[in-house]
């Protein structure tokens, strides 16, 4: 269960000047959002540009705190968690950046098999999966690539297969199809929803409202900070 109560987020701005930094009012970006998400629901995160989607999603992966409110993740009030906690929490979030953070020294197969191995699977284990469900995203053939030698798509796909590889009990996408064509998106959103069906909690914050359309679930939407409508 995800519940957050009156959550507040103000980003705070300072500007630098001549060596002086002075402070600008915050900027508010999220503003007494108030929902509740049952383990292994469904939704949709949608909204404009800068409407708040990401903020949303960073609190949800613990990536920020929010300035008011309280946000409970997995049965967990998320202000109580010590920095060991954050980490145990945060090992059961998978999570699809907009700008896919995939290591850049690392091929596409050890991208997704870190989070394996950061569990202690066995390696026979973790070649089994990550072969497997490299091979179903259509990128058998760009194992041993490293990112910079895969395309948008591909290495969105990449992020995919590494966000989902140890069936998180939480999955957060950030434009997750952004850079996938029409077949690659319905592929995509298969995986997601099996995952779903198999009891992870998954949120999608998305522009594509098409791909919304065919896979009928909750929305959320944002405007200007707002949630201007849950369900
Ligand atoms: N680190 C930051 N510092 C200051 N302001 C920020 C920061 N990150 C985001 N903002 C502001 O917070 C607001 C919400 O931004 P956010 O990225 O959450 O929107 P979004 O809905 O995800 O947008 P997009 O669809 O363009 O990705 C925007 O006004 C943005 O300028």
């Amino acid at each position: 269960m995800i519940r957050f109560s009156h959550v507040g987020l103000n980003y705070r701005r300072t500007a630098q000047a001549g060596g002086i930094v002075s402070r600008h009012a915050d900027a508010t970006a999220l503003d007494d959002i108030d929902f509740d998400i049952p383990e292994g629901g469904f939704r949709w995160l949608t909204g404009p540009s800068g409407a708040g989607k990401t903020s949303l999603l960073k609190l949800m992966y613990l990536a920020i705190h929010p300035t008011n409110g309280r946000i409970d993740l997995l049965g967990t009030d998320t202000a109580k968690l010590d920095r060991r906690g954050t980490a145990l929490l945060r090992r059961r979030i998978g999570v699809v950046y907009q700008d896919f953070r995939l290591l850049r020294h690392l091929t596409a197969y050890d991208n997704v098999a870190l989070p394996m191995r950061l569990a202690r699977r066995k390696e026979a284990h973790v070649r089994a999966d990550v072969t497997e469900l490299l091979r179903w995203v259509g990128l058998a053939g760009r194992l041993d690539h490293r990112p910079d030698e895969l395309s948008g798509g591909e290495q969105q796909r990449v992020a995919i297969a590494r966000a989902v590889i140890t069936r998180p009990s939480l999955l957060l996408a950030d434009e997750p199809t952004g850079n996938l064509d029409d077949d690659q998106a319905e592929r995509l959103m298969h995986l997601i929803t099996s995952l779903n069906r198999l009891g992870t909690t998954v949120i999608v914050a998305t522009h594509n409202l098409g791909l919304v359309a065919r896979h009928p679930a909750p929305v959320m939407e944002l405007e200007a900070g707002r949630m201007v409508r849950h369900g």
